[in-house]
């Protein structure tokens, strides 16, 4: 059978929410969550790799959006004064997350697809809170070696990376820095719909966290002993029983194993294989219930050949396609 071009713009998955195929880039070079810089680079790096024609010979039309424009990230992080406690950099972590934000809702008004390109994975607060603002019914597929799930109490790295999920989440509200109050307009997010596909290393509070909460928790121990395919299905029937609500995916790519994506600034051996990790998109594709889609924490920076920053690349613009249905055509 000859190999069909990706040109139609008829596929075999059906987008419910965006039966029109129109998506915004949402760029966020951000690295104020945690330590390393390059991983701002992320999104100019997919970019140059194509992601845009990429995504047009996919049948969506592409729109960006820079929320971060006017954000002078050298400068601001130097900023020694931004500590909270153990966190470091609320001011701008939360200042830039309400950016993004303000970038994901738009995107969702101008009934397009929002997919956030980071930038590490402090920038889910901004997206996460974006698509609940407008879809209160959102639920949430974590794909990560990572629960992102530490409060301002249980962070050992004072990474704001690494709480997210908490955030929006409303946990530990008592131990906030202050300004992330603008999050107390938004809905919570909660603890039922979301789920973690990909854990491998999870710190003592957040497992706690999960566990007391009665989250979703899919390790690389599940993946290996359902396998993958059983994984997302046990994952969306617990967050979206019903089958009809948005699915929003935020994606960190060392969920993925460092082979694949040796480019970020946590990895953690033992992870998907590349496959694995794009079957979870495909199978989210085919639902037809994705709604919104991050990649974050890809730092061509930490490459210590030209083929990690090609491969990690790579990766993230595979996700992002795969997301979007190229291999359901
Ligand atoms: N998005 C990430 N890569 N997060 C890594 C978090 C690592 C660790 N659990 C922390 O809280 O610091
Ligand atoms: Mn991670
Ligand atoms: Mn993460």
């Amino acid at each position: 059978m000859p190999i069909k071009e990706f040109t139609d713009t008829e596929t075999r998955v059906n987008f419910k929410f965006h039966p029109d195929k129109k998506t915004t880039l949402v760029l966020a070079p951000f690295s104020g969550g945690q330590g390393k810089s390059g991983v701002e680079d992320g999104p100019e790096h997919m970019l140059k790799a194509g992601l845009q024609k990429e995504l047009e010979l996919l049948g969506w039309d592409v729109a960006i959006s820079e929320p971060l424009k006017d954000l002078d990230l050298d400068k601001e992080k130097k900023n020694a004064k931004d500590v909270f406690g153990k966190c470091k950099r609320p001011a701008l972590v939360s200042d830039s997350a309400q950016k993004i934000y303000k970038g994901v809702r738009e995107a969702i008004q101008n009934k397009t697809l929002p997919l956030t390109i980071g930038g590490d994975h402090s920038i889910g607060i901004g997206t996460l809170a974006g698509s609940l603002a407008e879809n209160p019914e959102t639920c949430v597929l974590w794909i990560d070696a990572h629960a992102d799930i530490n409060t301002p109490s249980t962070t050992d790295s004072g990474n704001l990376h690494g709480c997210p999920v908490s955030f929006v989440m409303g946990l530990d509200r008592a131990a906030w820095p202050p300004q992330f109050s603008w999050l107390d307009s938004v809905t919570t997010l909660h603890p039922s719909k979301i789920a973690y596909i990909g854990l491998r290393d999870v710190d003592v509070g957040e497992r706690k966290i999960l566990r007391d909460h009665g989250i979703a928790a899919f390790s690389m121990y599940h993946v290996d002993k359902y396998g993958i395919a059983k994984v997302v299905e046990m994952a969306l029937a617990k967050v979206n029983p019903s089958g009809t609500n948005p699915v929003h995916v935020s994606y960190d790519v060392d969920a993925i194993d460092p082979l694949y994506t040796p480019a970020t600034g946590t990895p953690v051996r033992g992870g998907l294989t590349l496959r694995e990790g794009l079957f979870i998109v495909e199978a989210v594709a085919e639902t037809g219930n994705l709604s919104a889609l991050d990649v974050v924490e890809t730092n061509p920076a930490l490459a210590l050949q030209d083929t990690h920053a090609l491969d990690t690349v790579s990766a993230g613009c595979a996700i992002a396609r795969c997301a979007l249905g190229e291999t359901l055509l």
